[in-house]
């Protein structure tokens, strides 16, 4: 077995489908979390692939990007889909996904900012079409779904990708959970972390609001 390690901030973010994955597999790894704007991550900062985390390493050969990461051990460790076309489906999912990356950032930079009127506008006029764009997309695939993953009859690394964000977006007050339309999301993020490798994962993990 390949000596793996998964290098990020002390955060969720674009790391913790990874770190969830490798419990799902019940792969060992080491969970390698630096600490941003200190002399460690501005020593490491050169030294990683493209110069930003998550990068995984494996044996020592290094993968950046976190959807490279999740779609190498995806397919690696049996969760990218059973088919080309499910593979397809994953890929697009997360893919979707990445296009509300831009408008889910400039939500959490106003937040971070602190001006109530900058982040009411990004939050109607930037952060919301898109937000909504988004979860009407992922019904209609839910609503599709026969066994309540997004893609064929088990889990994949895209269904790790849309729970997580579900409970990013909770945490930044920018989903509703008691909201009708949310409600196939939120059952959806039920069954993936009902899973009880990501179960027991979750409930170990620091809390972090992103
Ligand atoms: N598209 C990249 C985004 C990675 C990214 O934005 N990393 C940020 C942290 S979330 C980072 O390394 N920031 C520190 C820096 O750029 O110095 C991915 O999906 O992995």
């Amino acid at each position: 077995m390949p000596q793996y390690k998964l290098y990020y901030f002390n955060l969720r973010g674009w790391a913790e489908p990874a770190r969830q994955l490798f419990k799902l597999a019940h792969v060992e790894f080491e969970d390698v979390r630096i600490e941003n704007g200190t002399p460690e991550w501005e020593d490491l900062k050169p030294k990683t692939p493209f110069g930003q985390l998550p990068f995984l390493s494996v044996d020592g050969f290094e993968i950046p990007q976190s959807a490279a990461i999740l779609r190498y051990l995806g397919k690696k460790f049996g969760f990218a889909g059973k088919t080309p076309e499910e593979e397809a489906w994953v890929d697009a999912i997360v893919d979707q996904f990445k296009d509300f990356v831009s408008p889910l950032r400039q939500i959490i930079m106003a937040q971070r900012g602190g001006n109530s009127d900058e982040i009411q506008r990004v939050q109607k006029e930037v952060f919301e079409p898109a937000r909504d764009g988004f979860i009407k997309i992922l019904n209609g695939i839910l609503e599709k779904s026969k066994s309540g993953f997004l893609v064929g009859d088990g889990v994949t690394w895209a269904d790790l990708v849309i729970a997580d964000i579900v409970t990013t977006m909770e945490k930044l007050s920018v989903f509703d959970v008691e909201l009708g339309e949310n409600q196939k999301l939120i059952a959806h993020r039920e069954k993936v972390n009902s899973i009880p490798e990501i179960k027991e994962h979750n409930e170990k993990r620091p809390d972090a609001v992103v």
